[in-house]
């Protein structure tokens, strides 16, 4: 009997991946249908379905891949719209699949330090609580860093998923030195002998060089503290944003040394693609993905799983 329980686990994951993906997959899926329903693969059909994934911000590269899978195994013969969507679930996860990578929490020197960045309203904040409460549960012990210290909103939020994850929040008043509040949460994690710090970052974007400055800022003056720190820098991209998340990242990128990323809000957009396309350009690796706003609504990434919600097939 134990043996079904990691199965039903599985399968509970995956619709929650289904029911958070639908938006984007029900346009893919029904799109895929409306061009396949009883067709040959000719070169018209294949033009259709390029235009088709590109409108899905799956990005030229994938979109290209994907006719050209089909074009070579089924040119003009007669094919199903659950055919075409096998083909598209393949080729999003073979370029997936290499950048799945779980957050790793291997620091051996002290606290492990990740530090969150990606402009305001991406869920930062929110994933940062998410993961603190994940990794509570697995028996660490973080301390969450209020580091956008220029609004007052935000400062109270990561005091929020403070008290669910049950773990100390470092703040201080509106305005103050992020980079300093930041070395101090450093000392205090090592002091206490905690073994996680998630320090949340400014993300407005109106001025990027001062973005950048604020960034490197943090990142020069935490590794006083510790010369390996910050051991993760994640980038949290809002999925809505669809194909803009490619600027997003490129702003993001140019700023600080990107480990991997985590994209959100993909429960309630159509353009869930974007995150082949923006994982692909820049080969990041892919943390997460969030379907919702609530504790556990953060899924550790997985290609496969993903690909073929996306798809709107069968896990
Ligand atoms: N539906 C949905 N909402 C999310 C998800 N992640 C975050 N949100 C919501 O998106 C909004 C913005 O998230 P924040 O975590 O505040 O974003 P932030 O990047 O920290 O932005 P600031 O706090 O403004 O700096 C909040 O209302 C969150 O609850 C998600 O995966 N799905």
């Amino acid at each position: 009997m134990s043996d079904d329980k990691p199965a039903e686990k599985k399968r509970g994951f995956f619709s929650r991946l289904v029911s958070g993906l639908s938006k984007s997959s029900s346009k893919l899926g029904e799109s895929v249908t409306a061009i396949f329903t009883k067709r040959k693969l000719d070169r018209e059909a294949l033009d259709e379905l390029e235009d088709l994934l590109i409108a899905s911000d799956l990005g030229t590269a994938a979109a290209l891949r994907v006719t050209d899978r089909l074009a070579r195994d089924r040119f003009d013969k007669e094919i199903t719209d659950e055919e075409v969507r096998e083909t598209l679930a393949e080729v999003i996860c073979e370029t997936l699949a290499p950048l799945e990578k779980p957050l790793q929490l291997t620091g051996t020197d002290g606290p492990h330090v990740i530090l969150f960045v990606g402009v305001n309203g991406s869920g930062k904040t929110t994933t940062l609580g998410k993961i603190a409460v994940k990794l509570k549960r697995e028996g660490r012990d973080p301390i969450l860093v209020a580091g956008d210290t220029f609004r007052a909103a935000a400062i109270e939020q990561v005091s929020v998923w403070g008290e669910r994850a049950k773990s100390p929040v470092i703040k201080r008043e509106i305005g103050a030195d992020a980079a300093g509040l930041a070395f101090d949460a450093l000392e205090q994690a090592e002091r206490e002998g905690r073994d996680t710090v998630l320090i949340d970052t400014a993300g407005r974007l109106q001025n990027k060089a001062e973005l950048m400055d604020e960034l490197r800022k943090i990142v020069r003056v935490i590794r006083k503290k510790n010369p390996s720190a910050p051991h993760e820098t994640v980038l949290v991209l809002d999925g809505t944003v669809g194909s803009n998340a490619v600027s997003q990242a490129q702003a993001f990128l140019d700023a600080a040394q990107i480990t991997g990323l985590v994209m959100t809000k993909l429960d309630g957009t159509a353009k869930g693609g974007a995150l082949v396309q923006v994982a692909e350009k820049f080969q990041l690796p892919i943390h997460y993905i969030g379907i919702g706003e609530g504790e556990d609504d953060l899924q550790a990434f997985n290609a496969r799983d993903f690909s073929r919600a996306l798809a709107g097939l069968e896990g």
